[in-house]
């Protein structure tokens, strides 16, 4: 086998869009990219992965292969197809445009990676579903990875597994990825948890192309975990009731041309994660509730982003005036942000360049 150069191109996405708690996500134009040096076999003695990494998260991701998340991911997925080890030689960049912690899905996109390495570097060839399985035996809400994977605006739900698949599928995480090599002829210990068949289901619904996506960003991490941690476990049929009406109206009201704001804004409205997680994030309720379509033309609706920080507001026209007013009601909280105009990207890519 001769080297080979390819590239894997990861976009971010913004889960949730108001109603669709852990069953939405939006593909969205910021770009995780890993171009790999994947050398042909030699005699040489056996040198592990090389990883460079530059842009968002360059000053604290792991650079060793056996602690950064995309590269045990693409480990798993090896060690589960009976490769026991990265091929020698490997050097892999990362380039990352996704801010870590704010809702943007860097973790889902960084998995996502990890799974399209490994299906490289082991020639699995695995089908888009299989690979999604993999995910979602990582990141287990399927929001973000569907998104990151397929790309565009989508919907997913989680097969009811039978008690078998379900004890395979609940496998700790440390097991599905752990972080050190084994001692030299020590084994990893048990068998890597393969994840059973046909988790995740998506479906992928329209788009009104005149929507674009201002994500305003502020300049604090929130971490996934510690956003879902104050999520309660049972809720009140009204509140279900209310999030399932707009839910039901929003994945086509997004679809349709030109999109409509009255319909779209209360569409938007949550009440299974937003009211919980506003003490994590001060100025969620009053940008929330201040920038509407009436008083900034161009508005559809907003929303958090993911678990946050980030407040993701869907407009046709009117960007900054959206922006800047919400930087404005964040600084009266101590909060500086960021922003940028986004558009909705297409699915992860893989390209061989050499
Ligand atoms: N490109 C990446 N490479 C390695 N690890 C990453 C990458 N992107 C994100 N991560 C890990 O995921 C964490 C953020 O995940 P999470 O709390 O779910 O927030 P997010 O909303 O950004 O997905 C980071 O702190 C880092 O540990
Ligand atoms: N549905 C999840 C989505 C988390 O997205 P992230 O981009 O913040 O990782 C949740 O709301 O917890």
């Amino acid at each position: 086998m001769a080297s080979r150069t390819f590239i894997i191109k990861v976009p971010a996405t913004s889960a949730n869009i108001g109603p669709g708690f852990d069953v939405v996500g939006l593909s969205l134009s910021l770009q995780l990219t890993l171009t790999v040096a994947h050398p042909a076999p030699s005699d040489r003695p056996y040198t592990p992965p090389v990883l460079s990494y530059t842009g968002e998260g360059a000053d604290e991701v792991p650079l060793d292969a056996y602690k950064n998340l995309t590269t045990r991911v693409a480990l798993y997925l090896l060690r589960c197809h009976d490769i026991r080890s990265f091929p020698s030689g490997l050097d892999i960049h990362v380039d990352n445009e996704i801010p870590f912690g704010r809702g943007l899905g860097s973790s889902g996109a960084a998995v996502i990676a990890g799974v399209l390495l490994g299906n490289e570097l082991g020639g699995l060839k695995l089908p888009q579903a299989r690979l999604l399985d993999f995910a979602l035996m990582v990141e287990r809400h399927p929001d973000n990875v569907t998104a990151a994977l397929v790309g565009g605006f989508v919907g997913s739900y989680l097969r009811e597994l039978d008690d078998a698949a379900t004890e395979a599928a609940s496998v700790p995480l440390s097991e599905v990825l752990p972080e050190f090599p084994p001692d030299a002829g020590e084994d990893w210990g048990l068998n890597p948890p393969v994840p059973p068949l046909g988790i995740g289901h998506f479906v992928r619904f329209g788009w009104s192309e005149s929507i674009k996506a201002v994500a305003i960003i502020p300049r604090f991490e929130l971490s996934t975990a510690k956003a879902r941690e104050v999520l309660p476990l049972l809720y009140s049929r009204k509140d279900l009731v209310f999030n399932l009406q707009r839910l039901a109206v929003l994945t086509t009201a997004l679809g349709q041309s030109p999109p409509d704001p009255d319909l779209i804004y209360e569409a938007m409205k949550d009440r299974v994660h937003q009211p919980y997680r506003k003490a994590l994030i001060p100025g969620l309720p009053e940008v929330t509730s201040s920038i509407t379509p009436t008083t900034h033309p161009g508005l559809l609706g907003i929303c958090l982003s993911g678990a946050g920080p980030t407040i993701l507001a869907l407009a046709t026209h009117g960007f900054e005036a959206i922006a800047e007013d919400a930087r404005a009601i964040f600084k009266k909280t101590g909060v500086e942000i960021d922003w940028k105009l986004l558009t909705v990207a297409g699915g992860s890519v893989v390209r061989y360049v050499l």
